[in-house]
């Protein structure tokens, strides 16, 4: 991320500028988003205020090279934002506590006036110094420095968000350290969401007297989504051959699908602002699948639990790998072919009758009944085969749900996608060659964070959302399931 020069606030949401835009694009870069509020965020006292604001909001038009709408003038430049002297101590957290790993988003407060910094406890400033100096925390905590944001404004406070993961499994690590750091001295609420802020508020409040006020993980999911879509043009993106050749036109002898044709798939921005309806398919430990209509409009469609936490628990059994990296590494340099049975191992050829190409995977794990083969299969065969296993599925859920719902764009997110171009690649192949280019898979750059920023979101509301989000009424759920 390469955020520099704009600032960005939740007051100006569709202002954006990045050191990226300056040097690479026009003005005009993106078209102005059709920015909604998602409905949790316009409850909060934060947004309310924004709506009321004197200070008119900027939109910097700018549009992707590949999707050019009108040009038009260049944004004028910001307006300082007031300071909001209502707002909460500092520091300004969120956070998602998933099934494998628990993500916070830290709001770093940059122009600190002189009374400000004089005002400022030791502790914070220690606070401050520790999560932003570091890269690494204890053995196991990271911060993604790739994904900084720097000049995001949050309640007329300038500042950068610094993402954190850790794995769910050191909650307890998480506590002693906010402990020994003084953080539970001067954060009395966090803003969590993900299954961990149910199972683990009693020991926030027994450990460190942190109370945890619980937001809907697919609320925050969303919010989040949009909300860092809305401040970085950067943020949505597709993968594609070169070319853009579609896929289900191939005509060379190299199968679309194979490693040798994905090899060469780019990277390519998408303009996001006119988002709806989109598939928002969240890879994390499982997968849920939502069809969103508005930014409080969705409904939870389907989901799978052969999703990110089924992948990495397979490879540990199969190759005894012991990190997601590993796994990772192993399935890039390997080869499913040797594991899986594939449409020619059966037919000898192509099933031409119903448009089943002989390099086509007819039985994950196919070939695994058979001692010889097993014997003769590497570890990175294994990886390779259980991760194309898991994103195919993925991807074929993700596409009949698209087509059933009459939805175009499916975007993916979540922690499976970190690291994994190979995943994305797959599922973006997936979607394009079996909807007969009907479907497109996008991505987003933050993968995992969506949550914990959905969180931040709503640190100054006074409003704690149900504990049931109106999205999960029993008949939803009847219909989620009767969906699969
Ligand atoms: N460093 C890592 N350690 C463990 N898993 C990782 C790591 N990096 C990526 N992953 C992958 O990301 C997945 C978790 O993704 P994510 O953080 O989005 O979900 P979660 O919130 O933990 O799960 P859920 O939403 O289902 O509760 C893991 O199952 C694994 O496949
Ligand atoms: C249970 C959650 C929502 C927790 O994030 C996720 O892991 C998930 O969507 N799992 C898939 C559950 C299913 O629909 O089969």
């Amino acid at each position: 991320m390469t955020q520099q020069t704009g600032v960005i606030t939740i007051h100006q949401m569709r202002l954006h500028r990045c050191e990226g835009c300056l040097a690479a694009c026009r003005p005009e870069r993106r078209a102005t988003p059709s920015y909604e509020l998602p409905r949790s965020l316009s409850k909060c006292g934060l947004l309310k205020r924004a709506r009321r604001s004197p200070y008119k909001t900027l939109v910097a038009r700018a549009t992707r090279t590949d999707n050019m709408a009108e040009p038009s003038p260049p944004a004028p430049p910001a307006l300082p934002t007031p300071p909001d002297n209502n707002a909460p101590p500092m520091p300004w957290f969120g956070m998602d506590i998933g099934g494998t790993l628990t993500k916070l988003v830290y709001f770093e407060p940059k122009e600190n006036n002189r009374r400000e910094l004089d005002k400022e406890t030791e502790v914070l400033k220690n606070i401050r110094r520790y999560l932003t100096r570091n890269s690494a925390y204890g053995k196991t905590g990271r911060r993604d420095v790739h994904l900084q944001m720097e000049n995001v404004t949050i309640r007329g406070r300038r500042g950068c968000l610094h993402f954190i993961r850790f794995p769910t499994s050191e909650v307890g690590a998480f506590l002693q350290l906010a402990r020994s750091k003084g953080m539970a001295d001067l954060v009395n609420t966090i803003y969590a969401t993900g299954g961990g802020a149910y199972k683990f508020e009693d020991d926030f409040k027994k450990e460190v007297n942190m109370r945890l006020s619980k937001l809907d993980e697919l609320d925050a999911l969303i919010a989040g989504v949009l909300f860092v879509d809305s401040m970085n043009a950067q943020e949505c993106y597709y993968w594609a051959p070169p070319n853009e050749e579609p896929v289900h036109q191939h005509a060379t002898d190299t199968p679309p699908y194979s490693a040798e044709a994905l090899s060469v798939y780019v990277r390519k921005p998408f303009d996001f602002s006119s988002p709806y309806p989109f598939m928002l398919v969240n890879i994390g430990s499982g997968v849920s699948m939502l069809v969103v209509n508005g930014p409080s409009d969705y409904y939870r469609v389907s989901g799978t639990s052969l999703g990110g936490g089924t992948f990495l628990g397979l490879c540990c059994l199969l190759t005894g790998c012991s990190s997601f990296e590993e796994a990772i590494a192993l399935a890039a340099s390997g080869d499913n072919t040797t594991v899986d049975k594939l449409v020619r191992d059966i037919y000898g050829g192509d099933y031409a009758r119903f448009g089943l190409p002989g390099d086509l995977v007819a039985s994950s794990f196919g070939q695994m009944c058979s001692a010889e083969r097993r014997g003769a299969v590497s570890r990175e065969d294994l990886a390779r085969a259980t991760l194309v296993t898991i994103t195919n599925n993925i991807g074929s859920i993700a596409r009949l749900c698209a087509s059933n719902e009459n939805i175009q764009r499916v975007v993916f997110c979540g922690n499976f996608l970190r690291v994994n171009p190979l995943s994305m690649k797959l599922l973006s192949y997936a979607m394009s060659y079996w909807s007969r280019g009907a479907l497109k898979a996008l991505f987003l750059e933050h993968e995992g964070y969506f949550g914990a920023v959905g969180c931040l979101l709503h640190l100054d509301s006074n409003h704690r959302r149900e504990n049931v989000s109106r999205h999960s009424s029993p008949s939803n759920i009847e219909a989620s399931r009767a969906d699969r």
